[in-house]
C-alpha cells in the first residue's frame, strides 16, 4: 500500500462532502466502524495517476470540540488517526460561518486543503472568491469546486497529490488569542509537548486543556496509555 493515502473530508453539515465523496469514488464505498464508536464512516477509493486516495467521509459538524459524538468522531479521526490530508469542504455561500470549523482544523493538523464548494451557486449570487488571497492568508491550498457539476476535481486531486509527495508544504495559519490566553498557552505548551512528543499539536492540546476538554484528555490517556502498556 505504498502508494495509498488517506484523505479525510471534514466540514459543516450540508456543504456537499458526500456529493464530492460519491462523485470521486463513483459510489464504490464501504463503511467501516471507527475507534470503538458505533458511528460508521463511509470510505471509498479514488485512483489518481499512480496513487490511490482512500477518502473518508467524516460526519458534518459545526465545530470540533467535544460537544457531541459526531464532533468527537471527526475530531478524533483528524488528530489521532492522522489522515495524510484533511480536506475541509466549505459552502461558498456561507463562508464566514464555515471558516469557524476550517480554522479549528488548521489548528489541529498541518496537511489541510480548504475546498470551497457550491461555487456554482455563489457565482449566481454574485459572490466572488479570490482563492489566491485566501491561500496566502491561510498558508494552505484553497480550491474552488462544484461537487454537483464535477468542476474543479483535477485541481483538487492534483493538490492532494502534491501535498502527499511533499511538493507543497502547508503552513496553516494559527489563530492568535488575547494576551491572557497566549500567556497561559506559553506556560503549559512546553509541558504538554514533553508528554505527547510530536504526536499531536502541543498548542492545540494546550488550548483544549485550557478549555477544560476532559473528553480529549481521556482520549489521550486511552490512546497513549495503551501504547505504553503494549511496549
Ligand atoms: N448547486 C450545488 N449543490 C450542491 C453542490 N454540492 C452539493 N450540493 C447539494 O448540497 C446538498 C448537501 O449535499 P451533501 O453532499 O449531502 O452534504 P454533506 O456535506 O454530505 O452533508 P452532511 O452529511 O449532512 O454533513 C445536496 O442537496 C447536494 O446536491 C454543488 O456543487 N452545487
Ligand atoms: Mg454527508
Amino acid at each position: 500500500m505504498g502508494n495509498s493515502y488517506r484523505v479525510a473530508l471534514a466540514g459543516n453539515p450540508n456543504t456537499g462532502k458526500s456529493t464530492l465523496f460519491n462523485a470521486l469514488t463513483g459510489l464504490r464505498q464501504h463503511t467501516g466502524n471507527w475507534a470503538g464508536k458505533t458511528v460508521s464512516l463511509a470510505q471509498g477509493n479514488v485512483q489518481h495517476k499512480d496513487k490511490t486516495f482512500n477518502l473518508i467521509d467524516l460526519p458534518g459538524t459545526y465545530s470540533l470540540f467535544s460537544n457531541s459524538s459526531d464532533e468527537e468522531v471527526a475530531r478524533n479521526y483528524i488528530v489521532f488517526e492522522k489522515p495524510d490530508v484533511t480536506v475541509v469542504v466549505l459552502d461558498a455561500t456561507s463562508l464566514e460561518r464555515n471558516f469557524n470549523l476550517a480554522l479549528q482544523v488548521l489548528e489541529m493538523t498541518k496537511n489541510v486543503i480548504i475546498c470551497i464548494n457550491l461555487i456554482d451557486v455563489a457565482e449566481k449570487q454574485g459572490i466572488n472568491i479570490n482563492e489566491r488571497i485566501l491561500t496566502n492568508r491561510l498558508g494552505v491550498p484553497v480550491i474552488k469546486i462544484s461537487a454537483r457539476n464535477k468542476k474543479g476535481f483535477p485541481m483538487l486531486l492534483d493538490t492532494i497529490d502534491r501535498i502527499v509527495t511533499g511538493a507543497i508544504e502547508c503552513q496553516p495559519v494559527q489563530t492568535t488569542y488575547p494576551d491572557e490566553i497566549e500567556e497561559k498557552i506559553k506556560k503549559i505548551e512546553p509541558k504538554v509537548s514533553e508528554l505527547i512528543e510530536n504526536q499531536l499539536s502541543a498548542r492545540w492540546v494546550s488550548l483544549r486543556l485550557l478549555d477544560g476538554d476532559e473528553n480529549l484528555l481521556n482520549e489521550i490517556n486511552k490512546r497513549f496509555g495503551q501504547k505504553e502498556r503494549a511496549q
